[in-house]
């Protein structure tokens, strides 16, 4: 479960870009996170995987508490909740299977656990023929799908997106979202930051919507609600 009571993230500019958030997300809930252009979207996503520290306030992921993590915590945190990046966030000079696979190196995972759990993710995002490419050669539709796969491969229980769709054509859109539903289906949390109208309005699931920093409307099966 993902909780925020009472959040509030100033930065160090003066802006405030989470105004007391409070929240619950229950384990293998599909959530969408929307709202217009600096309403504070991604500071409330980065502050889930402790990119963004809260000024004050409560967030706790499966019981750990992030606002109190210990710097040599985090990288089991990272265990937990898997994140995607609207720009792929690929390794360059390492090839597809390497880049998932590195995701279990620098945990030190044994060799061939590694091999059979890359293999098996590579096969559930449909990128197996593809193990050996590197990203320049894939199309911006399979770098997502890598990118998915590596965050994934430790089986965490939150997979976190911002804007994963945001680089990409509609169909190929519809590609990804059907591989979020499918994770999400084996009973990982989903939490997504999003722009996109048609999938939002057309695959229901919760809408938490972001205005000022503040959480104006959730609603379970909601629709987008903006003009995009
Ligand atoms: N590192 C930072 N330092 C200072 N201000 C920031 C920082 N990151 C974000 N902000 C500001 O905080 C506010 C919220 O930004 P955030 O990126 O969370 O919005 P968003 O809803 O994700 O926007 P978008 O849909 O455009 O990605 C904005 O006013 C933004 O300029």
């Amino acid at each position: 479960m993902i909780e925020m009571k009472n959040v509030y993230k100033k930065y160090p500019n003066g802006v405030v870009a989470a105004n007391g958030l409070d929240i619950k997300i229950d384990s293998g809930e599909f959530v969408y996170v929307v709202g217009p252009s600096g309403a504070g979207k991604s500071t409330f996503i980065k502050m889930m995987y402790r990119e963004e520290v809260p000024t004050s306030g409560e967030i706790t992921i499966n019981g750990m508490n992030l606002a109190r993590l210990q710097k040599k915590r985090i990288p089991y945190l990272r265990r937990q909740v898997g994140v995607v990046f609207q720009d792929f966030k690929l390794l360059p000079r390492l090839n597809v299977y390497e880049n998932v696979a590195f995701a279990l190196e620098v945990i030190e995972e044994p060799p061939k656990k590694i091999k059979n759990k890359v293999n098996d993710v590579l096969a559930l995002v449909g990128l197996t023929q593809k193990a050996r490419m590197f990203p320049d050669e894939l199309s911006g539709g399979e770098q997502q799908r890598v990118s998915i796969a590596r965050s994934i491969v430790n089986v965490p229980k939150v997979v976190i997106a911002d804007e994963p769709t945001g680089n990409l054509d509609p169909e190929t859109s519809w590609e990804i979202m059907r591989i979020f539903e499918q994770i999400n289906t084996r009973g990982t949390t989903i939490v997504m930051a999003t722009h996109n109208k048609e999938i939002v309005n057309a695959i229901r699931r919760r809408v938490i919507a972001i205005e000022g920093g503040l959480i104006t409307r959730d609603e379970y099966g909601g629709e987008y609600g903006y003009e995009s």
